[in-house]
Protein backbone atom coordinates (compact mmCIF):
# COMPACT_ATOMS: atom_id res chain seq x y z
CA UNK A 1 0.00 0.00 0.00
CA UNK A 2 1.67 3.91 -1.11
CA UNK A 3 2.56 5.53 2.11
CA UNK A 4 1.51 9.26 1.92
CA UNK A 5 -0.89 10.54 -0.18
CA UNK A 6 1.65 13.13 -2.38
CA UNK A 7 5.17 13.23 -1.90
CA UNK A 8 4.82 17.20 -2.85
CA UNK A 9 2.24 18.07 -0.08
CA UNK A 10 2.47 17.58 3.53
CA UNK A 11 -0.16 15.34 4.75
CA UNK A 12 -0.44 15.65 8.48
CA UNK A 13 -2.92 18.41 9.85
CA UNK A 14 -1.71 20.23 13.04
CA UNK A 15 -4.15 18.07 14.97
CA UNK A 16 -1.36 14.93 13.98
CA UNK A 17 -3.64 12.85 12.02
CA UNK A 18 -2.34 12.44 8.45
CA UNK A 19 -4.88 13.88 5.61
CA UNK A 20 -5.92 13.68 2.06
CA UNK A 21 -3.45 17.60 1.29
CA UNK A 22 -5.96 21.08 1.16
CA UNK A 23 -8.85 18.55 2.93
CA UNK A 24 -10.57 17.44 6.05
CA UNK A 25 -10.58 13.76 4.84
CA UNK A 26 -8.24 11.88 7.31
CA UNK A 27 -6.29 8.77 5.57
CA UNK A 28 -6.34 6.17 8.81
CA UNK A 29 -4.73 2.87 8.50
CA UNK A 30 -4.99 0.67 11.28
CA UNK A 31 -8.07 -0.48 12.96
CA UNK A 32 -7.20 1.69 16.24
CA UNK A 33 -7.28 4.99 14.78
CA UNK A 34 -10.52 4.17 12.33
CA UNK A 35 -12.17 3.09 15.88
CA UNK A 36 -11.03 5.98 17.71
CA UNK A 37 -12.49 7.92 14.71
CA UNK A 38 -15.71 6.35 14.75
CA UNK A 39 -16.38 5.92 18.52
CA UNK A 40 -18.21 9.36 19.03
CA UNK A 41 -19.95 9.07 15.91
CA UNK A 42 -22.10 5.84 17.59
CA UNK A 43 -23.69 8.55 19.95
CA UNK A 44 -23.64 11.64 18.51
CA UNK A 45 -26.70 9.95 16.31
CA UNK A 46 -24.48 10.63 13.05
CA UNK A 47 -24.64 8.28 10.48
CA UNK A 48 -21.69 6.45 8.58
CA UNK A 49 -21.26 4.66 5.21
CA UNK A 50 -18.92 2.63 4.04
CA UNK A 51 -17.85 2.12 0.20
CA UNK A 52 -15.78 -0.43 0.11
CA UNK A 53 -13.22 -0.43 -3.17
CA UNK A 54 -9.65 -1.60 -3.96
CA UNK A 55 -8.45 1.42 -5.47
CA UNK A 56 -7.78 2.55 -9.35
CA UNK A 57 -10.96 4.64 -8.52
CA UNK A 58 -13.31 5.86 -11.74
CA UNK A 59 -16.52 7.18 -12.12
CA UNK A 60 -18.15 4.06 -11.05
CA UNK A 61 -16.83 4.20 -7.19
CA UNK A 62 -17.23 7.68 -7.48
CA UNK A 63 -21.07 7.54 -8.08
CA UNK A 64 -21.02 4.74 -4.91
CA UNK A 65 -19.15 7.91 -3.04
CA UNK A 66 -21.84 10.74 -4.27
CA UNK A 67 -24.90 8.01 -3.02
CA UNK A 68 -23.42 7.41 0.38
CA UNK A 69 -22.79 11.52 0.73
CA UNK A 70 -26.28 11.84 -0.42
CA UNK A 71 -27.83 9.62 2.45
CA UNK A 72 -25.08 9.62 5.60
CA UNK A 73 -23.18 12.20 7.60
CA UNK A 74 -19.93 10.46 7.06
CA UNK A 75 -18.54 8.83 4.45
CA UNK A 76 -15.67 6.30 5.09
CA UNK A 77 -14.03 4.88 1.56
CA UNK A 78 -12.11 2.07 2.17
CA UNK A 79 -8.65 1.61 -0.10
CA UNK A 80 -7.71 -2.34 -0.16
CA UNK A 81 -6.51 -4.57 -2.45
CA UNK A 82 -7.30 -7.61 -0.81
CA UNK A 83 -5.13 -10.41 -1.80
CA UNK A 84 -7.19 -13.33 -0.52
CA UNK A 85 -9.99 -12.92 -3.16
CA UNK A 86 -7.35 -13.09 -5.84
CA UNK A 87 -6.70 -16.93 -7.20
CA UNK A 88 -2.96 -17.62 -7.15
CA UNK A 89 -2.62 -17.12 -11.34
CA UNK A 90 -4.69 -14.23 -11.00
CA UNK A 91 -3.56 -10.63 -11.36
CA UNK A 92 -2.71 -9.78 -7.82
CA UNK A 93 1.23 -8.70 -8.53
CA UNK A 94 -0.32 -6.41 -11.49
CA UNK A 95 -3.24 -5.19 -10.20
CA UNK A 96 -3.58 -1.15 -11.18
CA UNK A 97 -2.78 0.84 -7.75
CA UNK A 98 -2.87 4.51 -8.54
CA UNK A 99 -2.69 6.28 -4.62
CA UNK A 100 -2.14 9.54 -5.89
CA UNK A 101 -4.52 9.68 -8.59
CA UNK A 102 -7.20 8.21 -5.89
CA UNK A 103 -6.03 10.97 -3.58
CA UNK A 104 -6.56 13.54 -6.07
CA UNK A 105 -9.97 12.65 -6.76
CA UNK A 106 -11.05 11.72 -3.45
CA UNK A 107 -10.29 15.50 -3.03
CA UNK A 108 -11.92 17.06 -6.09
CA UNK A 109 -15.24 14.88 -4.95
CA UNK A 110 -15.20 16.09 -1.63
CA UNK A 111 -14.96 19.66 -2.59
CA UNK A 112 -18.23 18.96 -5.42
CA UNK A 113 -19.70 17.15 -2.42
CA UNK A 114 -19.54 20.53 -0.23
CA UNK A 115 -20.60 22.68 -3.00
CA UNK A 116 -23.87 20.78 -3.55
CA UNK A 117 -26.28 21.34 -0.94
CA UNK A 118 -28.31 17.98 -1.21
CA UNK A 119 -25.92 15.98 0.50
CA UNK A 120 -26.17 14.88 3.90
CA UNK A 121 -22.40 14.61 4.67
CA UNK A 122 -19.05 14.33 3.11
CA UNK A 123 -16.16 11.92 2.54
CA UNK A 124 -14.52 11.87 6.23
CA UNK A 125 -11.83 9.48 5.57
CA UNK A 126 -10.19 7.00 3.73
CA UNK A 127 -9.38 3.77 5.32
CA UNK A 128 -6.10 2.25 3.48
CA UNK A 129 -5.19 -0.46 5.81
CA UNK A 130 -1.59 -3.43 5.19
CA UNK A 131 -2.26 -6.94 4.41
CA UNK A 132 -0.77 -7.16 8.47
CA UNK A 133 -3.13 -4.84 9.93
CA UNK A 134 -6.16 -7.08 7.61
CA UNK A 135 -4.94 -10.58 8.92
CA UNK A 136 -3.43 -9.75 12.37
CA UNK A 137 -3.19 -14.09 12.48
CA UNK A 138 -1.06 -13.70 9.37
CA UNK A 139 -2.06 -13.91 5.70
CA UNK A 140 -3.68 -17.18 5.04
CA UNK A 141 -2.93 -17.79 1.28
CA UNK A 142 -4.34 -17.57 -1.49
CA UNK A 143 -4.51 -21.45 -1.91
CA UNK A 144 -8.19 -22.91 -2.33
CA UNK A 145 -6.81 -25.36 0.23
CA UNK A 146 -5.31 -22.15 2.93
CA UNK A 147 -6.61 -22.81 6.31
CA UNK A 148 -7.33 -19.53 8.24
CA UNK A 149 -10.67 -17.94 9.72
CA UNK A 150 -12.71 -17.67 6.49
CA UNK A 151 -16.64 -16.50 5.84
CA UNK A 152 -17.86 -18.64 3.31
CA UNK A 153 -21.47 -18.07 1.62
CA UNK A 154 -22.06 -21.20 -0.30
CA UNK A 155 -24.15 -22.28 -2.45
CA UNK A 156 -24.40 -18.45 -4.14
CA UNK A 157 -20.85 -18.20 -4.11
CA UNK A 158 -19.68 -21.23 -5.76
CA UNK A 159 -21.40 -20.69 -9.05
CA UNK A 160 -20.67 -18.23 -12.26
CA UNK A 161 -17.72 -16.08 -10.69
CA UNK A 162 -17.20 -18.72 -8.13
CA UNK A 163 -16.61 -21.49 -10.26
CA UNK A 164 -14.11 -19.55 -12.35
CA UNK A 165 -12.53 -17.91 -9.52
CA UNK A 166 -13.27 -20.65 -6.37
CA UNK A 167 -11.41 -18.21 -3.65
CA UNK A 168 -12.73 -15.17 -4.44
CA UNK A 169 -16.01 -14.90 -2.78
CA UNK A 170 -14.53 -16.32 0.38
CA UNK A 171 -11.72 -13.71 0.26
CA UNK A 172 -14.56 -10.89 -0.24
CA UNK A 173 -16.82 -11.99 2.31
CA UNK A 174 -13.72 -12.59 4.64
CA UNK A 175 -12.74 -8.58 4.01
CA UNK A 176 -15.90 -7.87 3.88
CA UNK A 177 -16.51 -9.03 7.50
CA UNK A 178 -13.73 -7.50 8.53
CA UNK A 179 -14.72 -3.97 7.33
CA UNK A 180 -17.98 -4.20 8.52
CA UNK A 181 -16.57 -5.19 11.79
CA UNK A 182 -14.15 -2.40 11.58
CA UNK A 183 -15.94 0.56 10.58
CA UNK A 184 -19.73 -0.93 12.11
CA UNK A 185 -21.35 1.75 9.06
CA UNK A 186 -25.48 1.90 8.98
CA UNK A 187 -24.95 1.30 5.37
CA UNK A 188 -22.72 0.05 2.99
CA UNK A 189 -22.61 0.21 -0.84
CA UNK A 190 -21.71 -1.62 -3.67
CA UNK A 191 -22.16 -1.77 -7.15
CA UNK A 192 -24.40 -3.88 -9.48
CA UNK A 193 -21.41 -4.11 -12.35
CA UNK A 194 -20.81 -6.89 -9.80
CA UNK A 195 -24.26 -8.35 -9.53
CA UNK A 196 -23.22 -11.59 -7.48
CA UNK A 197 -21.04 -9.87 -5.06
CA UNK A 198 -24.33 -7.93 -4.16
CA UNK A 199 -26.27 -11.12 -3.30
CA UNK A 200 -23.42 -12.92 -1.63
CA UNK A 201 -23.04 -9.61 0.72
CA UNK A 202 -26.98 -9.30 1.38
CA UNK A 203 -26.74 -12.85 1.81
CA UNK A 204 -23.38 -12.11 4.70
CA UNK A 205 -25.62 -9.12 6.14
CA UNK A 206 -28.73 -11.13 6.50
CA UNK A 207 -27.20 -14.21 7.87
CA UNK A 208 -24.88 -13.24 10.38
CA UNK A 209 -27.97 -10.20 11.38
CA UNK A 210 -25.17 -7.60 10.84
CA UNK A 211 -27.04 -4.50 11.45
CA UNK A 212 -26.22 -2.64 8.23
CA UNK A 213 -28.60 -1.54 4.91
CA UNK A 214 -26.88 -2.91 1.78
CA UNK A 215 -27.30 -0.28 -1.08
CA UNK A 216 -26.22 -1.39 -4.38
CA UNK A 217 -25.60 1.98 -7.40
CA UNK A 218 -26.57 0.93 -10.77
CA UNK A 219 -23.42 0.27 -13.45
CA UNK A 220 -20.92 3.44 -14.86
CA UNK A 221 -21.01 3.01 -18.29
CA UNK A 222 -18.47 4.58 -20.94
CA UNK A 223 -20.15 5.65 -23.87
CA UNK A 224 -20.30 3.49 -25.88
CA UNK A 225 -21.69 1.24 -22.75
CA UNK A 226 -18.58 -0.48 -21.45
CA UNK A 227 -18.70 -0.96 -17.66
CA UNK A 228 -16.22 1.05 -16.29
CA UNK A 229 -14.09 -0.99 -14.23
CA UNK A 230 -10.56 -0.86 -12.78
CA UNK A 231 -8.98 -3.45 -15.22
CA UNK A 232 -10.19 -1.62 -18.19
CA UNK A 233 -6.84 -0.21 -17.41
CA UNK A 234 -5.18 -3.37 -19.03
CA UNK A 235 -7.07 -3.65 -22.93
CA UNK A 236 -5.28 -1.07 -25.01
CA UNK A 237 -6.31 0.94 -27.77
CA UNK A 238 -6.79 -2.30 -29.90
CA UNK A 239 -8.94 -4.20 -27.42
CA UNK A 240 -10.84 -1.46 -25.99
CA UNK A 241 -13.30 -0.91 -28.83
CA UNK A 242 -14.42 -4.73 -28.94
CA UNK A 243 -14.46 -4.88 -25.35
CA UNK A 244 -18.15 -3.83 -25.55
CA UNK A 245 -18.92 -7.29 -26.82
CA UNK A 246 -20.08 -8.85 -23.72
CA UNK A 247 -22.67 -5.68 -22.67
CA UNK A 248 -23.94 -5.83 -26.58
CA UNK A 249 -24.49 -9.72 -26.55
CA UNK A 250 -26.40 -9.13 -23.02
CA UNK A 251 -28.44 -5.84 -24.12
CA UNK A 252 -29.55 -8.54 -26.89
CA UNK A 253 -30.93 -10.49 -24.64
CA UNK A 254 -32.24 -8.39 -22.68
CA UNK A 255 -34.11 -7.36 -26.05
CA UNK A 256 -35.47 -10.58 -26.37
CA UNK A 257 -36.71 -10.88 -23.21
CA UNK A 258 -38.81 -7.41 -23.54
CA UNK A 259 -39.79 -8.47 -26.70
CA UNK A 260 -41.88 -11.54 -24.81
CA UNK A 261 -39.17 -14.42 -24.90
CA UNK A 262 -39.48 -16.04 -21.44
CA UNK A 263 -37.19 -19.34 -22.26
CA UNK A 264 -33.56 -19.77 -21.90
CA UNK A 265 -32.33 -20.88 -25.01
CA UNK A 266 -34.48 -18.09 -26.82
CA UNK A 267 -33.02 -15.43 -24.52
CA UNK A 268 -29.26 -16.70 -24.07
CA UNK A 269 -29.40 -17.47 -28.10
CA UNK A 270 -29.52 -13.76 -28.72
CA UNK A 271 -26.75 -13.01 -26.80
CA UNK A 272 -24.61 -16.16 -27.96
CA UNK A 273 -25.37 -14.86 -31.65
CA UNK A 274 -23.83 -11.27 -31.00
CA UNK A 275 -20.81 -13.28 -29.58
CA UNK A 276 -20.36 -15.36 -32.43
CA UNK A 277 -21.27 -12.43 -34.99
CA UNK A 278 -18.44 -10.02 -33.79
CA UNK A 279 -15.85 -13.16 -33.08
CA UNK A 280 -16.29 -13.84 -36.55
CA UNK A 281 -15.77 -10.03 -37.96
CA UNK A 282 -12.60 -10.12 -35.92
CA UNK A 283 -11.18 -13.26 -37.20
CA UNK A 284 -11.58 -12.24 -40.61
CA UNK A 285 -9.17 -9.32 -40.28
CA UNK A 286 -5.42 -9.25 -40.28
CA UNK A 287 -3.89 -10.80 -36.94
CA UNK A 288 -2.48 -7.30 -36.47
CA UNK A 289 -5.84 -5.93 -36.87
CA UNK A 290 -7.98 -8.40 -34.84
CA UNK A 291 -9.08 -9.21 -31.31
CA UNK A 292 -9.43 -12.23 -30.01
CA UNK A 293 -12.13 -13.26 -26.55
CA UNK A 294 -12.86 -16.18 -24.73
CA UNK A 295 -16.65 -16.36 -23.48
CA UNK A 296 -16.51 -17.72 -19.46
CA UNK A 297 -20.24 -18.09 -19.44
CA UNK A 298 -23.15 -16.24 -20.34
CA UNK A 299 -25.96 -16.62 -17.27
CA UNK A 300 -29.86 -16.04 -17.10
CA UNK A 301 -30.21 -16.94 -13.20
CA UNK A 302 -32.46 -16.06 -10.14
CA UNK A 303 -32.32 -12.91 -8.65
CA UNK A 304 -31.87 -14.32 -5.19
CA UNK A 305 -30.01 -17.54 -5.69
CA UNK A 306 -28.07 -16.76 -8.94
CA UNK A 307 -29.15 -20.89 -10.07
CA UNK A 308 -29.68 -20.77 -13.30
CA UNK A 309 -33.05 -20.65 -14.82
CA UNK A 310 -34.74 -22.95 -17.64
CA UNK A 311 -37.54 -19.84 -18.01
CA UNK A 312 -38.05 -16.05 -16.34
CA UNK A 313 -40.96 -16.02 -14.13
CA UNK A 314 -41.54 -12.05 -14.73
CA UNK A 315 -43.43 -11.82 -11.10
CA UNK A 316 -39.40 -12.15 -10.41
CA UNK A 317 -37.27 -10.99 -13.18
CA UNK A 318 -33.91 -12.64 -13.23
CA UNK A 319 -30.32 -11.88 -14.16
CA UNK A 320 -28.63 -11.52 -17.07
CA UNK A 321 -24.85 -11.79 -16.32
CA UNK A 322 -21.29 -12.75 -18.30
CA UNK A 323 -17.93 -13.26 -18.14
CA UNK A 324 -15.42 -12.54 -21.15
CA UNK A 325 -11.51 -12.79 -21.51
CA UNK A 326 -10.35 -10.54 -24.15
CA UNK A 327 -6.91 -12.28 -25.02
CA UNK A 328 -3.70 -10.48 -25.81
CA UNK A 329 -3.49 -9.08 -29.18
CA UNK A 330 -1.60 -11.13 -31.77
CA UNK A 331 1.28 -9.50 -33.69
CA UNK A 332 1.74 -6.21 -31.78
CA UNK A 333 3.05 -3.18 -33.74
CA UNK A 334 5.59 -1.19 -33.15
CA UNK A 335 4.52 1.83 -30.92
CA UNK A 336 1.07 0.14 -30.31
CA UNK A 337 -0.45 1.38 -26.80
CA UNK A 338 -1.04 -2.44 -25.26
CA UNK A 339 -2.28 -1.45 -22.10
CA UNK A 340 -0.83 -1.69 -18.46
CA UNK A 341 1.67 -4.36 -17.91
CA UNK A 342 2.06 -4.99 -21.91
CA UNK A 343 -1.97 -6.02 -22.28
CA UNK A 344 -2.44 -9.61 -20.75
CA UNK A 345 -5.45 -11.51 -20.77
CA UNK A 346 -8.29 -9.18 -19.20
CA UNK A 347 -11.21 -10.68 -17.55
CA UNK A 348 -14.18 -8.74 -18.27
CA UNK A 349 -17.88 -8.82 -16.22
CA UNK A 350 -21.16 -7.31 -17.01
CA UNK A 351 -24.83 -7.89 -15.88
CA UNK A 352 -28.22 -6.65 -16.95
CA UNK A 353 -30.94 -6.83 -14.22
CA UNK A 354 -34.56 -8.33 -16.00
CA UNK A 355 -36.70 -6.30 -13.29
CA UNK A 356 -39.75 -8.30 -12.37
CA UNK A 357 -43.18 -6.69 -14.31
CA UNK A 358 -44.73 -3.42 -12.46
CA UNK A 359 -41.14 -2.60 -10.98
CA UNK A 360 -39.60 0.67 -12.16
CA UNK A 361 -36.33 0.26 -14.17
N1 LIG B 1 -18.86 0.65 -13.35
C1 LIG B 1 -19.23 0.60 -12.09
N2 LIG B 1 -20.40 1.17 -11.69
C2 LIG B 1 -20.79 1.12 -10.38
N3 LIG B 1 -20.07 0.55 -9.41
C3 LIG B 1 -18.90 -0.03 -9.76
C4 LIG B 1 -18.42 -0.03 -11.10
N4 LIG B 1 -17.23 -0.65 -11.12
C5 LIG B 1 -16.98 -1.05 -9.87
N5 LIG B 1 -17.97 -0.68 -9.05
C6 LIG B 1 -18.10 -0.98 -7.63
O1 LIG B 1 -17.08 -0.37 -6.89
C7 LIG B 1 -16.78 -1.18 -5.75
C8 LIG B 1 -15.31 -1.40 -5.72
O2 LIG B 1 -14.94 -2.15 -6.87
P1 LIG B 1 -13.46 -2.36 -7.35
O3 LIG B 1 -12.56 -1.47 -6.58
O4 LIG B 1 -13.15 -3.80 -7.44
O5 LIG B 1 -13.51 -1.76 -8.82
P2 LIG B 1 -13.73 -2.48 -10.16
O6 LIG B 1 -13.73 -1.47 -11.22
O7 LIG B 1 -14.90 -3.40 -10.02
O8 LIG B 1 -12.41 -3.32 -10.30
P3 LIG B 1 -12.16 -4.64 -11.07
O9 LIG B 1 -11.67 -4.22 -12.38
O10 LIG B 1 -11.16 -5.25 -10.17
O11 LIG B 1 -13.42 -5.44 -11.11
C9 LIG B 1 -17.57 -2.47 -5.91
O12 LIG B 1 -18.76 -2.37 -5.14
C10 LIG B 1 -17.89 -2.47 -7.38
O13 LIG B 1 -19.06 -3.19 -7.70
C1 LIG C 1 -15.80 -5.35 -2.19
C2 LIG C 1 -14.30 -5.36 -2.42
C3 LIG C 1 -13.72 -3.98 -2.13
C4 LIG C 1 -13.69 -6.33 -1.40
O1 LIG C 1 -12.31 -6.35 -1.54
C5 LIG C 1 -13.96 -5.82 -3.84
O2 LIG C 1 -14.40 -7.11 -4.09
C6 LIG C 1 -14.45 -4.87 -4.88
O3 LIG C 1 -13.76 -3.85 -5.02
O4 LIG C 1 -15.48 -5.09 -5.54
N1 LIG D 1 -14.67 -5.78 -8.36
C1 LIG D 1 -14.33 -7.12 -8.07
C2 LIG D 1 -12.99 -7.26 -7.46
C3 LIG D 1 -12.19 -8.35 -8.07
O1 LIG D 1 -12.40 -8.71 -9.25
O2 LIG D 1 -11.30 -8.86 -7.41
Amino acid sequence: MASGCSSSSPSRSSGGFERIPSTSIRVLRTVESLRRWRRPHLLDQRTVALVPTMGALHEGHLSLIRAAARENHHVVVSVYVNPAQFGVREDLASYPVTWEADCAALAKLDRELADDGHNLGRISAVFAPTTEEMYPSGFPGQEVESKGSFVTITPVGEVLEGRSRPTFFRGVATVCMKLFNIVQPERVYFGQKDVQQTVVIRRLVRDFMLPIEVVIGSTARAGDGLALSSRNVYLGERRRPVATVLYRALRAAEEAYKGGKRERGEVLGAAHKVLEEVLAEQMALAPEKRVSFEVDYISLADPDTMEELEVVDPARGGILSGAVKMLPVEAPQEGEDLGHSGGPAVRLIDNIILQPEGKQE
